[in-house]
């Protein structure tokens, strides 16, 4: 199974740094990639048709950091699955944190968003964990179990594994500099496993859980060769060219 070096660029770049970056990223790669990665760069809406369009042809692949759940029609602001297709992206993320924390988005929304991307042709990346107090009060077992029983309530049948992909990302390990324990993420990771076997059934040993959360260059390696860690969503540390490709190549 490929390990995913995905990186979230949150409301950072304009089209023209997104494209530059790129171009330095394939660049620092020359333009292939280690073996058995896959690696996926989510620009803001923006940005995402000249971060596709930046190169004739590339390893890389893109998403949306967002999508709303419906064809077309009268909702101001948002962006369907087929406009995000149409920027030459397949994938999206949903359920991240900021959007959780920040947005307020309920996880019966990140639930619609989920199954309704993934019906419309999009691979999927959702996202999990819990808050610092959720975590002190010990509901770390009880938090993920809510996120993904509603996150993939109506899922679509059949569904190829490779489509959705679950990222662990604790709310007090993103941007803080504080990376999880070792041990906080086997442990996290692993109940994500025992609660997928649930809700998904038997495919559950190909869906990859992704780690998120002050990932650098540094510690990249370490956490990948951890049990049940099939790649990492990285932020802060994928936005230098350099620092991105340091991680994909560790
Ligand atoms: O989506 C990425 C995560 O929010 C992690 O962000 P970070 O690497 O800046 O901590």
């Amino acid at each position: 199974m490929n390990k995913i070096i995905a990186a979230n660029w949150k409301m950072n770049k304009n089209s023209k740094e997104a494209a530059e970056t790129i171009k330095e990223l394939s660049a620092f790669l020359n333009n292939s990639l280690p073996p058995k990665r896959e690696v996926i760069i989510f620009p803001s809406f923006i940005s995402l048709e000249a971060s596709t369009h930046a190169l004739s042809s590339s390893v890389l692949q893109f998403g949306a950091q967002d999508v709303y759940p419906a064809k077309d029609g009268a909702f101001t602001g948002e962006i369907s699955p087929s406009m995000i297709l149409d920027a030459g992206a397949a994938w999206v993320l949903t359920g991240h944190s900021e959007r959780r924390h920040i947005i307020k988005e309920e996880n019966t929304l990140v639930g619609q968003k989920t199954s309704f991307a993934l019906a419309s042709g999009l691979n999927v990346i959702a996202c999990v964990g819990e808050t610092l107090e959720e975590r002190e009060a010990g509901k770390l077992y009880d938090v993920l179990t809510t996120q993904l029983n509603q996150t993939l309530a109506k899922l679509p049948t059949p569904l190829s594994p490779e489509r959705l992909v679950i990222a662990y990302e604790p709310v007090w390990a993103i941007g803080t500099g504080k990376t999880a324990q070792t041990e906080d993420i086997i442990e996290a990771h692993a109940i994500i496993r025992e609660l997928l076997k649930d809700i998904i059934g038997t495919s559950v040993s190909q869906t990859r859980i992704l780690y998120g959360g002050s990932v650098k260059p540094e510690n990249a390696r370490e956490i990948l060769e951890l049990d049940n860690v099939e790649g990492l969503l990285v932020g802060g540390a994928s936005l230098k060219a350099e620092s991105f490709a340091k991680i994909i190549q560790a």
